[in-house]
This record gives structure tokens, C-alpha cells and sequence, in this order.
């Protein structure tokens, strides 16, 4: 079984041409370097429309059968930002631990981390998560914050996302450690390939 990973883009302005959308190739070079183990995508960049975030989110993982979805955009406090209630429109779980420690992370970085409203959520055996819109976000989000020796400062999200695709029936991923490190507990670790 080959990991499936949704990329979605949600942009007024990116998905209007009005400038060059950041989204998904930062997610695509983000997963490029940081997954040892065989994954494949697929992307779609939509504007900030409820319906529209719903049904793609729906069909990523109904349809496509992503084991993975991650959104970049819309989690502001503006008017158009709907991507968390469209996220839980689709959710059958709420995985709060996400939207918290994204949070945390982004407070070493901006201030206006607490701006934020991402969410984390499963539906079917598929975890869906929101990132922020600014492409360095995704990095920061996934990544954490290392220090000048090149060690954690503050976990990314995507320590705890290989487990979690494991718990929910998804396939074994794999990471290069020194970009972000796999947490798992011993017993549910494998032999490196
Ligand atoms: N897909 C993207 N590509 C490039 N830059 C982006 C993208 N999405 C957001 N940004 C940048 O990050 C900022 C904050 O993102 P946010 O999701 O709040 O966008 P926004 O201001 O509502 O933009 P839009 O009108 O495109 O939806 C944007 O103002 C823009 O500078
Ligand atoms: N890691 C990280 N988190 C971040 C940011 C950032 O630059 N880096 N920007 C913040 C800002 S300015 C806002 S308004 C919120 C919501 O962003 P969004 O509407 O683009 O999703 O994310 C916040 N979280």
C-alpha cells in the first residue's frame, strides 16, 4: 500500500491567478525531502469557499483514497477564512493535539500565531490537517524549530503524524531524521528497510 498524501491550496487570490499559487509546491518540496518511505500526491488548489473546500476534502479521501490531507490557507479570522469549519464539516474526529501544538510551534516564529485556527480532525481512516497560508508556514507547521546544533527546540506536527497514519490503519511511514523525526513507541517500530 503506497502512502496517498491530498495537497490542497486554499487561495482567493492564487486560485484566481492573481498571483502564483506557494502552496502546494512548498508542501511538494516539503514531503520530497522529508520521506524516506514510496508516497504519491495529489494537489488542488481551490478559493475559500465552504462547499468547495468540503467537497474536495470529501473527495480526497472517499474518492482518492488519501491517508493523508493537508490544507494550507483560510484559518485566519477574516471573513473569508473558512477552512476549519469546512474541516469539521467533514470530520468524524476531532484531533485537537494538532491545532495546539501548531500553535505553540508558530509562537517562535510570529506573534499572530494565536490568529490561527487550524484544526486537526479524521475522517474515515484519513487525518486531515489545516496549516497556515504563508508557504513558510508549512515548513515551520511540519517541521518544528531547531536550535543552533541542529536539534529539536520545539516538535513539528509531523513527529506525531507517522504514528497516528499507523493507528488509523494507513501505511508505514518513513522520515529522514534530520529533517523531522518519526515518534513512535518501541513496540510499534520497524526494522529500517
Ligand atoms: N497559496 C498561496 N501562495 C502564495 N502565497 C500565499 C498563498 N496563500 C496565502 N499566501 C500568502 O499568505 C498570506 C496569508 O494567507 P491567507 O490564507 O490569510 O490569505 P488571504 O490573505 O486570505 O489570501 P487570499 O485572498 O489569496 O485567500 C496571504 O496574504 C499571502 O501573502
Ligand atoms: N508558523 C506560522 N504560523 C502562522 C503564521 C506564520 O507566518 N508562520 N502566520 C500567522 C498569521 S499572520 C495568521 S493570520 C494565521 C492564519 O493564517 P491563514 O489565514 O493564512 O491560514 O496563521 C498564523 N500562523
Amino acid at each position: 500500500m503506497t502512502l496517498k498524501i491530498g495537497l490542497v491550496s486554499i487561495s482567493d487570490r492564487a486560485s484566481q491567478g492573481v498571483y502564483q499559487d506557494q502552496g502546494i509546491p512548498a508542501l511538494e518540496e516539503w514531503f520530497a525531502r522529508a520521506l524516506t518511505s514510496p508516497f504519491e500526491t495529489v494537489a488542488r488548489l481551490i478559493p475559500d469557499e465552504q462547499a468547495v473546500i468540503e467537497a474536495t476534502l470529501k473527495a480526497l479521501v472517499d474518492d482518492e483514497g488519501c491517508h493523508l490531507v493537508l490544507t494550507t490557507g483560510g484559518t485566519g479570522p477574516a471573513p473569508r477564512d473558512v477552512t476549519p469549519e469546512a474541516t469539521l464539516a467533514v470530520a468524524d474526529r476531532e484531533m485537537p493535539g494538532f491545532g495546539e501544538q501548531m500553535r505553540q510551534v508558530s509562537l517562535k516564529f510570529v506573534p499572530t500565531a494565536i490568529l490561527s485556527r487550524q484544526v486537526g480532525v479524521i475522517r474515515k481512516s484519513s487525518l486531515i490537517l489545516n496549516l497556515p497560508g504563508q508557504p513558510k508556514a508549512i515548513r515551520e507547521t511540519l517541521e518544528g524549530l531547531k536550535d543552533e546544533n541542529g536539534q529539536v527546540a520545539v516538535s513539528g506536527i509531523f513527529a506525531a503524524v507517522p504514528y497516528c497514519i499507523d493507528l488509523i490503519g494507513g501505511p508505514y511511514i518513513e522520515t529522514d531524521e534530520t529533517v523531522v523525526k518519526a515518534f513512535r513507541p518501541k513496540s510499534a517500530q520497524k526494522p529500517k528497510a
